[in-house]
């Protein structure tokens, strides 16, 4: 591990669990100094460590850990990476508000549409917001314990806060954010527009975080099956409509760049279906009613989309 620098910045994770887990290890390795928010598996953590068993690394394990199981104990951070489900995010302002150094930026590493807008109104308006991406496999298989089936992007586009009318500082928060990931081994490109890129990533996440539940399968057996594909195939047009309707430009060849790189992944099950085995609640709003009351208002209904969502609603109701 690399000895942390005097200017090096001070992240916060904000969620421990594969997300946070598996960037906030990969950080901490890099030098940089890494103060990890905990919950159920704070015990854990704090005795045994972090570990990483990825499928493109090896295996990793950072121990000690800097863990906290209350935001109030942890050190004020000028990132913080925030890799809780989006269903606390209402729930999460005075947290991020408690850590935040001056001139902080957060980043919600989660999926789904404008994830960012229930937290913005409820945390200071100098507080810099980001969206990050993430183009990644990973779970967790026991406490902090995380394993990585593939890639690891993040691409980040700023949302709200400080710099919002002021390109310039924008553009240099959100690389100096890409910058971070590159000195971690981690792929990471700035984006000019994150709600377009978060419809973007609807595209694969609608078809197979759902489906995976519904199915109760992964992409390998969703892939080999003719109804299944077609299903999959029709979910991933009707995002793309639904984004072209919100006036975000998707290339038309986009869906099938995902559903052919479907084809080349080892099997994957989406972190809803660990959601739905775990009993946790499922993350429904931001991935499905979101963008069908987005789509809805630009007058665009998306009857496929909506049939998935009504049946996730009840398996989601039924499963706790
Ligand atoms: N897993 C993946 O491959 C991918 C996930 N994503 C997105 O990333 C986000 C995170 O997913 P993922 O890492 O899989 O989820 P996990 O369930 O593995 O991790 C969430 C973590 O947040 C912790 N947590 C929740 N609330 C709090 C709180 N108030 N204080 C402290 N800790 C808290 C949970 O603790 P506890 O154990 O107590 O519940 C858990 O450790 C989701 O939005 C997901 O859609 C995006 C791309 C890929
Ligand atoms: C599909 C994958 C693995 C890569 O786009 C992903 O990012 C996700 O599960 O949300």
């Amino acid at each position: 591990m690399t000895a942390v620098a005097p200017h090096s910045p001070r992240i916060g994770i904000i969620g421990t669990g594969a997300i946070g887990g598996f960037y906030g290890l990969m950080l901490a390795r890099a030098g940089f100094d890494v103060h990890f928010l905990l919950r159920s598996e704070y015990a854990a953590v704090s005795a045994h460590g972090l570990r990483v068993n990825s499928k493109v690394h090896g295996t990793l394990h950072l121990q000690p850990v800097q863990a906290y199981a209350r935001a109030a104990d942890m050190p004020p951070c000028d990132w913080l990476l925030v890799g809780t489900k989006s269903t606390g995010n209402l729930e999460l302002a005075p947290t991020l508000a408690q850590v935040a150094a001056p001139d902080a930026k957060v980043v919600l590493l989660q999926n789904g549409l404008d994830v960012e807008d229930s937290l913005r109104e409820h945390l200071p308006p100098s507080l810099h917001l980001l969206g990050g991406l993430c183009y990644i496999g990973v779970h967790r298989s026991g406490p902090g314990v995380v394993e990585h089936e593939a890639l690891g992007r993040v691409n980040l586009g700023y949302h709200s806060g400080a710099a919002a009318n002021d390109e310039g500082r924008r553009t240099a928060i959100v690389e100096a954010g890409a910058a971070l990931f590159h000195q971690a081994g981690i792929e990471s490109q700035a984006m000019a527009n994150v709600h377009q890129a978060r419809w973007h990533k609807l595209v694969w996440n609608v078809p197979f975080n759902g489906l995976s539940v519904l199915l109760k399968t992964g992409t390998t057996a969703m892939m080999a099956d003719e109804s299944s594909r077609e299903l999959i195939q029709a979910l991933m047009a009707e995002v793309v409509q639904a984004a072209h309707a919100c006036g975000h430009d998707i290339p038309a060849s986009y869906a099938g760049q995902m559903f052919a790189m479907t084809e080349t992944m080892d099997d994957y099950l989406p972190s809803m279906y660990h959601d739905y085995m775990h009993k946790r609640p499922l993350e429904l709003a931001a991935i499905y009613a979101r963008p069908l009351s987005a789509a809805r208002a630009a007058g665009c209904e998306l009857p496929r989309m909506r049939a998935l969502y009504q049946a996730l609603s009840f398996i989601d109701r039924h499963n706790r």
